[in-house]
């Protein structure tokens, strides 16, 4: 009799084991519904004897109900999913629901209903809503759901509207093709060491096997128009290539480009699709027909058909770590995909990570480097202002030989970038009367003023106030004082030396969605905009030709605080913004403010020594036992309870393996002691390369018991120490 076991996309649920009836042709990987109970539920056949589960007898078991009209998933993605969930000791169903991660697509329609504005003029008047409605939805078309949050309104308003014929339905067809890319469309003509490079990944995409490459090369080198070659070639061989890109907000630039050279739009992918175009992806992608897919991490476990190349862009960059659910990498991760399907892999970076270096340097990952900036511009020239010299007059944080850069660029009609990885207008607020803080109810944090929507935000969990007009305390009026600098602080600034200077602020809070990003960067390419003043949002990426200044208003900020990649992520930070400087004809240059001029990562970014930088960095972690040549993992006990959270890892504490390859320390409160509402305690583990770190967590995590309100999260390879 023909049994299988499915692993199911429930993750409080074990394997579960069905018959297969007359008929249904399940193999490993299909797609299926199945019984639980009263309830239906969806798994993955799964290989046999890959699951280990209880043996139940034959007798027992129900048929399935049916399959999932979806290809069935590929071997190499079964690996992939095995081996993620082992490694990061996360659910395997909650790795498999990433994989299907559009429930929609699972279904069988294959049209769906969606609204639009009729058209015509409305007969008589309206209300304030349905001409809220009529103003915000002009172009759009989407679910009633997805419009509502467009407009604003309620949906009930819409409905009214259908009703009203204001607004009218559309049919359309979920599997809709893609427009074709076109290998040839525009192919430029590389520089010879673009032409090297671009040479040898067409190769690797030719020879149809795994091979990691690291694609290092300065900022403005052309690594994009480079790695555009094996993409090419991939397409002329009909297969699909995946390019994984860190925030959306810079997808524009890169469609642009993309369309540019291929003559088509490549399929997106990231987290804020409207549902359809969530299902009209997943499909193509499963069926093949989507040719190229750019996106946002979690495009990473999609079912491609045929997938024959990955590109991570800007591989160095940590929102490539996910930080809840399945706490992953994705550039680690894509390297394990590309072992597993057998295919080329670039990871492409002019501030690489020290351990993608480390692998470049023991030749696991084969280096291709491109050492000079395309069509002859030069890298800019780098000072340092020592503040402890130079200091600002009270309440302003530009120093003087800053502003006269920044007049004389006015002058010159260039731009300039100030760069402070500050959201906001002051991270703290004070009540000058009381001394209150203004601090979120949810997290240690304190909540930040912004301005430009006149609210205090806590940018852990999000919650947003009214700035008070009296302190909550004592009841004093008019008495609330800033401290510190934010990047809307900055713009002010700018705005106060320079009122007739054009003054932009680029953060997530002002280019969030992809429309305000391609507008941003439409008004700075048209020269409308003379300051850019953003976060490190606009570090990467972008290429203004006319920008020739950078500002780095603190460059010590990265500095503080309990990140062990500290050191690390200021070079490349700095590195990356003062790489937005005289990518075009003109030269430009960049001035670091700094307290700590003597710092080693500053006066390697003052005297452009990378190398120095990197070696002297791999030194130290080569000391400290730290990635790559040790390994680390964090252990989160969170409760809503402080005294249930403390006592956990008290408890957690007690029944901590004694090995001598493992290094425990903790359990102390975390930095973010209580984060949305749950106290929390960390472990941080520190582990020996050779030590078998996750069998030693696994184990060690089940002797212990904890009471049911404790949540207990494992972070193998942590970037977040809060
Ligand atoms: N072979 C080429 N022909 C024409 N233009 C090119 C070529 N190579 C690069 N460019 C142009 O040079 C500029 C810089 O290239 P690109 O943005 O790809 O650099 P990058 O290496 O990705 O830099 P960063 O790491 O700073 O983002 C872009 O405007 C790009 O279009
Ligand atoms: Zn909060």
């Amino acid at each position: 009799m023909n049994r299988v076991r499915i692993l199911v996309l429930n993750a409080a649920l074990g394997p579960l084991d069905y018959t297969v009836p007359e008929g249904v042709d399940a193999v490993p990987g299909s797609v299926v519904i199945a019984p639980l109970g009263p309830r239906r539920v969806t798994g993955i056949v799964w290989d046999e004897g890959r699951l280990p589960g209880t043996e139940v007898p034959a007798e027992k078991l129900r048929p399935l109900l049916g399959l999932v009209p979806v290809p069935p998933l590929a071997e190499p993605l079964r690996r992939l999913v095995e081996w993620t969930a082992d490694y990061y000791c996360a659910a395997m169903a909650s790795v498999a629901r990433m994989v299907l991660s559009s429930g929609g697509a699972l279904g069988g329609p294959t049209t769906t209903t969606e609204y639009r504005l009729a058209g015509g003029e409305p007969a008589g008047r309206l209300t304030a809503q349905r001409r809220q409605a009529l103003d915000r939805l002009a172009g759009e078309q989407g679910t009633i759901r997805e419009l509502a949050s467009a407009a604003e309104v309620s949906e009930g308003v819409l409905r009214g509207m259908v009703g009203a014929g204001l607004i009218e339905p559309v049919e359309v067809a979920i599997d809709r093709p893609y427009p074709l890319a076109d290998p040839d469309h525009d192919v430029p003509s590389l520089s010879p060491d673009q032409s090297e490079v671009a040479g040898r990944l067409v190769e690797a995409v030719r020879a149809q096997a795994f091979a990691p490459f690291l694609l290092d090369g300065v900022t403005g080198s052309g690594k994009t128009e480079t790695y555009f070659e094996p993409v090419a070639e991939a397409l002329r061989m009909g297969r699909q290539v995946l390019v994984l890109l860190p925030e959306i907000a810079l997808t524009e630039n890169f469609l642009a480009r993309f369309e540019d050279r291929f003559g088509a739009a490549p399929v997106l992918w990231h987290s804020s699709l409207k549902s359809t175009e969530r299902r009209r992806a997943w499909r193509a992608i499963a069926q093949g027909s989507a040719q190229v897919v750019v996106g946002a991490r979690s495009a990473l476990f999609l079912p491609y058909a045929d997938l024959g190349l990955i590109v991570v862009d800007e591989a160095h960059e940590i929102s490539f770590k996910q930080d809840d659910g399945v706490r992953y990498n994705a550039r680690d991760v894509s390297v394990m995909r590309a072992r597993f399907e057998g295919l080329p892999v670039v990871l492409a970076s002019a501030t690489p990570a020290l351990e993608s270096l480390h692998m470049a340097e023991i030749g696991v990952y084969e280096r291709l480097e491109l050492p000079s900036r395309f069509g002859g511009a030069q890298l800019p020239d780098i000072h340092i202002l020592d503040l402890t010299r130079e200091k600002p007059p009270r309440g302003r944080w530009l120093a003087q030989p800053l502003v006269d850069r920044l007049a004389q660029r006015l002058e010159r009609g260039e731009q300039s970038l100030l760069f402070l990885n500050r959201r906001g207008y002051a991270p703290l607020t004070l009540c000058r009367n009381c001394g209150h803080r203004f601090k979120c109810p949810h997290c240690s944090a304190w909540l930040v003023e912004h301005r430009l929507s006149a609210r205090l935000a806590c940018h852990h969990c999000g919650l947003e106030t009214q700035v008070p007009e009296a302190c909550p305390e004592c009841g004093e009026g008019d008495c609330l004082v800033a401290c510190g600098p934010g990047v809307e602080r900055i713009a002010d600034e700018v705005a106060e030396l320079f009122p007739e200077a054009r003054v932009a602020v680029a953060t997530s809070d002002t280019l969030g969605s992809p429309e305000r990003a391609a507008q941003f960067i439409a008004e700075a390419e048209a020269k409308a905009i003379d300051v850019i003043v953003g976060t490190q949002l606009v570090t990467k990426g972008f290429h203004f030709p006319d920008l020739t200044l950078v500002g780095v208003v603190d460059a010590d900020l990265g500095l503080e605080g309990g990140d062990l990649r500290a050191a690390e992520r200021t070079y490349q930070q700095v590195a990356q913004v003062a790489g937005r400087a005289g990518r075009g004809s003109k030269p430009g240059e960049v001035l670091i403010q700094t307290r700590h001029k003597d710092a080693p990562v500053i006066a390697a970014l003052a005297d452009g020594d990378r190398d120095a930088f990197y070696a002297a960095e791999t030194e130290a972690r080569r000391d400290a036992g730290a990635p790559p040549f040790g390994r680390w993992a964090a252990i989160i006990l969170s409760s809503e309870d402080e005294k249930e959270a403390r006592e956990a890892a008290i408890r957690l504490g007690d029944v901590r393996p004694h090995q001598g390859d493992l290094m425990i320390l903790g359990p102390a409160p975390a930095p973010l002691a209580l984060l949305r509402g749950r106290y929390r305690y960390r472990f941080l583990v520190n582990a020996w390369r050779s030590a078998n770190l996750q069998a030693a967590l696994r184990d060690w995590i089940g002797r212990a018991e904890f009471a049911p309100g404790v949540r207990v999260g494992i972070d193998i390879d942590p970037y977040s120490f809060v």
